[in-house]
């Protein structure tokens, strides 16, 4: 039986992973205590105890705002950490498997992103996690590295939470208009990566198999002021009772909600190269949200 470790094992992906890997193997899953990424010989250590046939890594500091006043800790989660996961993959023949995310883009671009599009990251947050990437590319080891966008989930926090506290909180809300993305649920990336590894452990591991980088997000695309505005939709039609009205969210241009990271104005990302690699069909975010709308509200 295959041994797979999974990191950050509360974050929302880290989650939802456990249950959909758990059909693959044996998964051993960690939170921070277990294996703090920000010690290199901690993890290691754990590496090394473990002995994973594929390590599967969603944790991150993935507080946008924030790493901009810590750089030097996001770079230690986001990139020196996948780095020591990917070169002790590369010593042991193990898969990589990382997260990566759409704010690697500037945003200024439009139509869809492919993953030969340049990266051009304008926050630490991308900056960091576009060094991740290339250092786990630089390692020459196994690795699957899907590109996200915009994660939501049952457990953990995430704008669609947000956007339920404050509507609870508050009779009006402004949110900007002018950034695009595809809101992307845990529970799909999480099913995506087993039916990937699915494809990967069927064949017995090949050493030709399809490895490298891949845009994986739900279909379809929104604003986070239409995003917000199908949140409340669908927590009224459960009977959540909120102060927040649809109609009191009011859209904003970016430029009227200053905050310390700036973020991509398009973050769509085409993900052609995903379905046609493993046949795999991708639903539309809003079916994805109307799940988790389900289980919080
Ligand atoms: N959230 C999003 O909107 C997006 C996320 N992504 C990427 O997807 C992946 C998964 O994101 P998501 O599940 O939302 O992230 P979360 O923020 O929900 O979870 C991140 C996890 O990382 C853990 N972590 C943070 N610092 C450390 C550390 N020093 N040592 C060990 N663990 C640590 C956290 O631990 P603790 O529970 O203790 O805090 C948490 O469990 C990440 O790589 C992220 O960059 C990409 C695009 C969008
Ligand atoms: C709460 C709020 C946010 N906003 C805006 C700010 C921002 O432009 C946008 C999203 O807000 P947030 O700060 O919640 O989301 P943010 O932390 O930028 O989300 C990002 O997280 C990282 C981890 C990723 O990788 C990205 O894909 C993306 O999901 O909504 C408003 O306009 N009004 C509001 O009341």
């Amino acid at each position: 039986m295959k041994t797979i470790l999974v990191t950050g094992r509360h974050g929302q992906v880290g989650f939802e992973l456990q249950r959909s890997l758990a059909v693959l193997g044996k998964v051993v899953a960690v939170d921070r205590e277990e294996c703090d990424l920000t010690d290199a010989v901690a993890v290691r250590a754990l590496l090394d105890r473990v002995q994973p046939d594929i390590i599967v890594n969603p944790a991150a500091h993935t507080a946008v705002d924030k790493a901009e006043s810590e750089p030097a800790l996001a770079q230690l989660i986001n990139a020196d950490a996948p780095q020591v996961l990917a070169e002790w993959a590369r010593a042991h023949q193990a898969l990589l498997v990382h997260y990566s995310t759409d704010y690697v883009f500037d945003g200024s671009q439009p139509g869809w992103y492919t993953e030969a599009d340049r990266p051009n990251p304008q926050s630490v947050y991308g900056k960091t996690k576009l060094a991740g990437e290339d250092a786990i590319r630089a390692s020459g080891c196994r690795h699957l590295i899907f590109r996200t966008s915009w994660v939501f989930g049952a457990h953990g926090g995430n704008f669609a939470k947000t956007i339920l506290r404050l509507g609870r909180e508050r009779e009006e809300l402004k949110i900007v208009a002018d950034q695009r993305g595809a809101p992307t649920g845990a529970m799909l990336l999480a099913d995506v990566t087993a039916q990937v590894l699915a494809q990967y452990l069927h064949r017995n591991a090949p050493a030709d198999f399809p490895f490298g980088l891949y845009h994986l997000v739900a279909a379809g695309s929104t604003s986070w002021y239409e995003y917000a505005q199908a949140v409340v939709t669908a927590a009224q039609a459960r009977g959540a009772v909120l102060k927040l009205s649809v109609d009191a969210i009011q859209p904003i241009p970016t430029s009227a909600y200053p905050l310390p990271a700036p973020r991509p104005a398009n973050s769509c990302l085409s993900t052609d190269k995903l379905r046609s690699t493993f046949g795999l069909a991708l639903p539309d975010w809003q079916q994805g949200l109307a799940h988790v709308m389900q289980l919080i509200c």
